[in-house]
């Protein structure tokens, strides 16, 4: 279909476009425009002058290495003891600063969790994306995980990374300075031109960490693609396990264990084969990063011996000149440290911009349906010039029109597979590929009874009641229509919490259905193979209670049986290639 092809390809390009920053700005700005900006902004100010005053006291432990080295070269035992005190308050200061700053992190990533979690369901919810995902061919895998683990893993790691990038900025900056004042200086000559250049460690720092940023900015790359791979492959493997664990009976009554075995095989070597090659990749950026690391520990000492030997410096200076070198040195390759979070941050960002466009691009099929679902001006329910089409722009209904009064009952009848369920979805107004017009009355509700009732989790008068949260209705009232679909057992259970879906059979769920139907009285109500689970007297009785119970109900249904024929006075065949008759 023309809209779908245009999606798949908006879809490719903004693939193409995807920068980290553009990524992270995308998905992660809502919650700093959100109501919680003011204290979300006083959050994230608390942790930014934590993490400086860390950087000072940081700064502050590099001059007590210069004191306390003097005091053993000096063999000065007040000395001595004066540093270790000094030692002393600086650790308990630092102490506080690290558990503060990581308790008010963790505040700042719960609440930010929260919301964006709660803005995803929304928006997942919000005009039936979450029903055109599932119906639409190019959707995208597991938006379950998107929504739960890739939410939480973005922020933790988008502040982690944040907070280390602010202080090893600070850390940089403090100690180039620091290492700057304590650095020797070396000559340049050429022919009779001569230069002395100052900082001889900062340029040696800066010279080191550049290169080794370089080789592992090179051997890293592939990790991104894999990290991202590696999300996919172990959310389509938690897939199958659950759907081992929903369809349980189905695959015991069919003794599918091997079948289901060689898929779970199948995921699972999919995980394994992927993570071999990310641990094959890590391994040789370990070892890179290793002996980057390792080279970089003896420099200062042999860059600086000559100057304390000669004794322009002590053993204090050369100590504190060392302990720069390290810190400068380590935050000029926090890039090679990190390579490894940013991969999955990039991994996790991409999963949920595309969940994000995902989403927008379901707006759309909703929103630019050819399939108008407007309010009728009268009481009536109408369909015109309606042509009903797969996902992919196969056209299963060709111009079908019809109108029902308040009271009608219509019939859809026809060979399997020919789109009947389609239609009453199309009629329904919640399928979106096609072209037509359906009149709905306004503000009239529409129940839906499909083949497999949906029965959610809590307590049976609820699920009767569903989906409306607020009804009330007396237990008197829930008794009879539970007696008059035959459900006489359920009556004591009206409170129990149970995963009804799982204990009641499909026959004891479609009456739960029908009770339902009664209890919520719909002006409108459509049943797409809603007695398939029946034997003929139950669907007669359930049938005739309709018509009793709901006279001014119009009633839609999908049936193979004759036996419906005499509770509905409109029959609707759907024929090959798109036909249909109806007969009054
Ligand atoms: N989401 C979908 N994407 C693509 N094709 C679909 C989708 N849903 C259904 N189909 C196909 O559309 C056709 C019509 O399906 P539909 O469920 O309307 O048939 P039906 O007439 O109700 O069949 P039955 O009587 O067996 O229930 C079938 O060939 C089905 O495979």
């Amino acid at each position: 279909m023309l809209v779908e092809n245009k999606l798949a390809e908006d879809q490719l390009a903004k693939v193409k476009k995807f920068t980290l920053l553009r990524g992270i700005w995308r998905v992660g700005n809502g919650y700093w425009r959100s109501q919680e900006k003011k204290y979300a902004g006083l959050l994230l100010l608390a942790i930014i002058s934590l993490t400086a005053i860390d950087v000072y006291l940081q700064v502050w432990l590099n001059k007590w290495r210069n004191i306390f080295f003097n005091t053993l070269q000096d063999r000065d035992l007040a000395a001595f003891f004066d540093s270790i005190f000094l030692w002393l308050i600086l650790t308990v200061a630092a102490l506080a600063v690290t558990v503060y700053q990581r308790y008010l992190h963790q505040i700042l990533e719960l609440k930010w969790r929260t919301w964006l979690t709660e803005r995803f369901i929304q928006e997942y919810l919000h005009s039936k994306k979450y029903y055109y995902m599932h119906i639409s061919d190019n959707s995208i895998d597991n938006p379950d995980q998107r929504m739960s683990e890739d939410v939480k893993l973005f922020i933790e790691l988008l502040l982690k990374i944040f907070i280390w990038f602010l202080y090893t900025l600070g850390i940089l900056c403090s100690f180039i300075i620091i290492l700057w004042q304590l650095s020797g200086s070396f000559s340049l000559s050429w022919q009779e031109w001569s230069i002395v250049i100052p900082g001889d460690m900062v340029w040696i720092a800066l010279g080191y960490a550049i290169m080794v940023n370089l080789i592992v900015a090179k051997f890293g790359q592939s990790l991104v693609h894999l990290n991202f791979q590696q999300q996919c492959f172990e959310a389509n493997f938690r897939f199958g396990l659950i759907r081992l664990r929903e369809y349980a009976e189905a695959i015991a009554l069919y003794t599918g264990e091997q079948r289901e075995r060689y898929l779970l095989k199948g995921y699972l070597k999919k995980v394994y084969d992927n993570l071999y090659k990310y641990i094959n990749r890590q391994k040789v950026l370990d070892c890179l990063i290793f002996c980057l690391y390792r080279g970089a520990e003896p420099l200062p000492y042999i860059i600086t011996v000559p100057r304390f030997f000669s004794g322009q410096i002590q053993l204090g200076g050369l100590m504190q000149i060392t302990a720069a070198f390290d810190r400068v040195q380590k935050s000029l390759t926090f890039f090679v440290g990190w390579y490894k979070e940013l991969a999955k941050l990039e991994a996790i960002v991409k999963r949920l911009a595309n969940f994000m466009d995902m989403m927008e691009q379901m707006r759309l099929v909703g929103g630019n349906s050819a399939i108008r679902v407007i309010a009728s001006p009268d009481m009536t329910f109408s369909v015109e010039g309606l042509n009903v089409r797969l996902p992919n722009g196969k056209l299963l209904i060709h111009d079908f029109a019809m109108k029902l009064q308040a009271g009608d009952s219509l019939l859809i009848t026809g060979p399997s597979g020919c789109g009947k369920s389609m239609l009453i979805k199309a009629i329904a107004g919640i399928w979106p590929f096609g072209e037509g017009c359906t009149r709905i009355p306004h503000n009239q509700q529409c129940l839906f009874l499909p083949q497999k009732p949906y029965l959610p989790e809590g307590t049976l008068r609820e699920a009767l009641l569903y989906p409306q949260s607020g009804l009330t209705c007396p237990d008197e009232e829930i008794v009879a229509v539970l007696k008059k679909c035959n459900l006489n057992d359920l009556v004591e259970l009206l409170d129990d919490r149970e995963n009804w879906s799982h204990i009641l059979s499909t026959g004891e769920q479609q009456r739960i259905a029908f009770a339902r139907a009664i209890l919520q009285q719909p002006p409108w109500l459509f049943l797409d193979e809603a007695t398939s689970g029946l034997d003929e007297a139950t669907e007669k009785r359930l049938y005739k209670m309709l018509r009793n119970e709901l006279k001014t109900t119009g009633i839609v249904s999908v049936g193979h049986r004759s036996s419906l024929l005499p509770y509905h006075d409109k029959i609707l065949t759907i024929k090959e290639k798109g036909g249909w008759a109806l007969v009054a």
